[in-house]
């Protein structure tokens, strides 16, 4: 029997394969991904989690299950330490910006408004494309590189393909369709379009990194 996420993943398939086949994923891949389009990447997402810490810390308040609570503010501080500290160590001795880019902060900004706006089943649906996306490709990337011995990207590639990560990416998918289940048809369609919606914001995030996306003024 299929369930929410199942069926979101497959209307949305198409958005995960152009990231996939997005030049930013395959140069992370073989390791030629120039290092500054990587550190502005980083810079970038370093100041995104800073902010995503706080977003899921939210929908966790808006859960009513004190399991599901405890697994987003844990997610909000464990995983992240574990991206800050990755970040941190790719990112030493680099000059880095505390501006968001253009695109950092619609994806922020979006995913604020639906946590604090919205219903928690939307809130649920607008977060879960940070945690599968990231295992995705992760996934991808570790079952299709040839070079796991000498890519300077790899600490980066483990993290998100690992087995810890795949854990909590699992949860944050019962959690959903659990939600998901008790929903109404109008309430599910606005699950679909936050979860498409961030999807479509994780691969415009890669894309501006690649093309280091500046602010027009
Ligand atoms: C933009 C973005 N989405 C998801 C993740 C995974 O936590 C991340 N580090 N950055």
């Amino acid at each position: 029997m299929s369930n929410w996420y199942e069926e979101i993943s497959s209307k949305t398939d198409s958005i995960l394969e152009e990231i996939k086949n997005h030049s930013f994923i395959k140069e992370l891949m073989t390791g030629t991904l120039p290092k500054e389009v990587f550190y502005f990447y980083i810079n970038q997402d370093t100041i995104y989690l800073s902010e995503y810490k706080k977003i899921l810390a939210q929908v966790g308040i808006k859960c009513d299950d004190e399991n599901e609570t405890q697994f987003f503010l844990g997610s909000a501080t464990g995983i992240i330490n574990v991206e800050d500290a990755l970040h941190q160590n790719f990112l030493k001795d680099q000059e880095t910006t505390k501006e968001a880019s253009v695109t950092c902060e619609l994806y922020i900004s979006y995913l604020s408004r639906i946590v604090h706006t919205k219903s928690v089943e939307e809130g649920l649906a607008a977060v879960l494309p940070c945690f599968t996306i990231y295992k995705d490709v992760g996934d991808y990337i570790l079952a299709n590189q040839s070079n796991k011995g000498d890519n300077p990207y790899q600490d980066w590639i483990n993290t998100y393909g690992g087995e810890a990560f795949a854990n909590s990416v699992k949860k944050a998918i019962d959690i959903t369709n659990k939600y998901a289940s008790n929903a109404s048809p109008e309430r599910l369609e606005k699950m679909n379009e936050a979860f498409e919606k961030a999807s479509k914001l994780e691969w415009m995030f890669w894309d501006s990194a690649y093309n280091k996306e500046a602010w027009k003024i």
